[in-house]
């Protein structure tokens, strides 16, 4: 039997749609709209589109949306300063500075500058450190949104055997720390693992954050397993067209045969990150106005 497709997207689109009307709550309590501030650095095109789609989402949803831009070869005093005075502006309830920045910058050291109040990324080692031993703060949208996939398909997901494949400080080590709140038994693995195959055999949930191609095959899935698939990869275009199918970190055909339900890319978790974003940002608005978030879950 195939998997189902866990649709992200859908699941996206209505909690956009549930943080609009909070939104427009908020807006009433508060005099104002929740406002959320994103710098990008340079013109890299991918970083243009996601943006883009941010600015688009976040005013659909009845928030204010400040974008600002800097040239390529902006100074980090430049981007420091910039970012101190969004930290000073009270319209200003989340901040996101687009990563990759350009090589000259320090990425540790403008994380750093934001105010973990208005971290809506959850990047800040303040936050990090909120996350690691159990305290309120902002948790990575990436992560967030996988857990809000697989909390609302498995339910409760106490003694399930969760292996996270990858280890970055965006998605890999948060995310596991999420499963292991929800008192999952969690492993992490990463390129170094020996006998990957055999690590994730045993994972009744898999989440795949690698940024490699298709990397994780059928063979390897625990039959009847949950796999999220963080992964964005775009392959070389064939020949005869302008670009490559985007992919995932696991092979979804073969996946299908194998899971009981599976993310696809696009359309998983890809449109979550997004969503979840501005649900950080609402939850940071609620906070700057020391007001309380209304009933109903976020
Ligand atoms: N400070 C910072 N915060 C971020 O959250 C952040 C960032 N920098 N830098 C880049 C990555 C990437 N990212 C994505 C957001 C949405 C989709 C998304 O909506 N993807 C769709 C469309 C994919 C497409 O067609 O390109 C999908 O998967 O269905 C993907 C990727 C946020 N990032």
């Amino acid at each position: 039997m195939a998997a189902q497709v866990i649709d992200g997207k859908a699941f996206a689109a209505k909690l956009r749609e549930r943080v609009g009307r909070q939104a427009a709550q908020f807006e009433q309590a508060a005099g104002r709209k929740a406002g959320l501030a994103v710098v990008l650095v340079g013109e890299d095109p991918a970083s243009q589109v996601y943006v883009r789609s941010k600015h688009k989402a976040t005013v659909a949803a009845n928030m204010e949306s400040f974008e600002h831009r800097l040239p390529a070869d902006a100074g980090e005093a430049e981007l420091l300063a910039l970012v101190e005075r969004l930290n000073a502006d009270p319209a200003v309830d989340g901040i996101l500075v687009q990563l990759p920045l350009p090589g000259h910058l320090d990425e540790q050291a403008v994380i750093a500058a934001i105010s973990p109040d208005k971290d809506v990324d959850g990047f800040h080692v303040t936050n990090a450190g909120r996350l690691a031993v159990g305290q309120s703060g902002f948790v990575p949208c990436t992560p967030l949104g996988c857990m809000m996939l697989l909390t609302d398909r498995l339910g409760d997901l106490s003694g399930l055997e969760a292996v996270v494949i990858g280890r970055s400080n965006i998605v890999g080590k948060p995310m596991a720390q999420l499963l292991l709140d929800a008192n999952a038994t969690v492993t992490i693995a990463h390129s170094r693992t020996k006998d990957l195959p055999v690590v994730v055999r045993r994972a009744d949930i898999v989440v795949a954050a690698v940024g490699r191609a298709e990397m994780v095959k059928a063979e390897w899935l625990k039959p009847q397993a949950t796999v999220i698939d963080v992964g964005i990869n775009r392959l070389p275009a064939e020949p005869g067209t302008d670009k490559g199918r985007l992919v995932g970190d696991v092979d979804y055909a073969g996946a299908q045969g194998v899971a009981a339900a599976i993310t696809p890319v696009p359309g998983g978790v890809g449109p979550m990150t997004i969503a979840v974003l501005l649900r950080n940002t609402l939850v940071a608005a609620y906070r700057n106005e020391a007001l309380d978030l209304p009933e109903g879950a976020l």
